[in-house]
């Protein structure tokens, strides 16, 4: 559904991400690793839209997006939740999803949902049922300025839900989480992932090893391996670069 085809990314004399050949499956969890600077940052900024590739494609679902706008591919169904930085701290958990709700759809409907209270139901049952899928309901009409960091992490993926991704990828979905928040995170990822794709930049390899139905390892732009948590374990290259035969 996703692919891409000999992708680089030259910042000046730096091949950021270096002829890099891909193709995600459907309802996965993969995970991409690497040391700093290997270029996982920028692959995602790519497939996004947030830059654009030096040269190489991006396909998804059949159609080039390398060179639409970050608002057409969030359109299409790739979604990138943003670490907190959507969430509007002062408006509650609930009006943060319902916003993510309305914006999603198109402005005509929009304004029907404005002149039609049922229309506005709709789109407040939407939200409820992403929060449920988060188990944030009980924290619906909370400011989310008042979320604990590990809740809020979580009310970022239900406003990156909220607009219906066939694909989600996630940027250290675990970082700076209690290790309760990391497994219930987890289990989240983990529902997710049976009815979507799912993409994470990960640096914690416990959760990489738990979660993961394949490990993409980067080092200096390029892919190094690629395989499922087995082989990643016991593959000698990724070991020597990156895992340091402590994994
Ligand atoms: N906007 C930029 N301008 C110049 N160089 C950049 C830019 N963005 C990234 N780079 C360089 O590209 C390389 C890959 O960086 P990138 O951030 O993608 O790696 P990363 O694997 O995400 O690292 P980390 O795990 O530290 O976030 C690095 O050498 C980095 O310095």
């Amino acid at each position: 559904m996703l692919s891409t085809n000999n992708l680089e990314k030259r910042f000046g004399p730096v091949r950021a991400v270096d002829d890099v050949t891909l193709t995600f499956a459907e309802n996965e969890v993969t995970s991409i690793i690497g040391p700093n600077g290997a270029g996982k940052t920028t692959f995602f900024n790519l497939i996004t839209g947030e830059l654009e590739p030096t040269t190489g494609q991006i396909s998804y679902n059949g159609e080039r997006i390398d060179g639409m706008n970050q608002h057409e591919i969030a359109q299409s169904g790739l979604i990138r939740s943003y670490q907190i930085t959507n969430i509007f701290p002062q408006l509650s958990v609930l009006e943060n999803v319902r916003l993510a709700v309305q914006a999603h759809r198109d402005v005509a409907s929009l304004k029907k949902y404005v002149f039609h209270f049922s229309k506005f139901d709709a789109v407040v049952d939407d939200a409820y049922d992403v929060l449920d899928r988060a188990e944030l309901t009980e924290v619906a009409d909370q400011k989310a300025a008042n979320l604990s960091h590990g809740q809020q992490r979580h009310l970022d993926i239900c406003i990156a839900l909220a607009t219906d991704p066939e694909i989600l990828l996630l940027d250290e979905p675990t970082a700076g989480m209690s290790p309760e928040e990391t497994n219930n995170t987890l289990e989240l990822v983990r529902q997710l992932a049976e009815e979507i794709t799912v993409i994470i930049i990960e640096h914690d390899m416990n959760v990489v090893m738990d979660l993961s139905d394949r490990i993409i390892v980067m080092n200096d732009g390029s892919v190094l391996s690629d395989g499922n948590p087995d082989e990643i374990r016991n593959d000698e290259t990724v070991q020597k670069v990156y895992l340091g035969g402590g994994v």
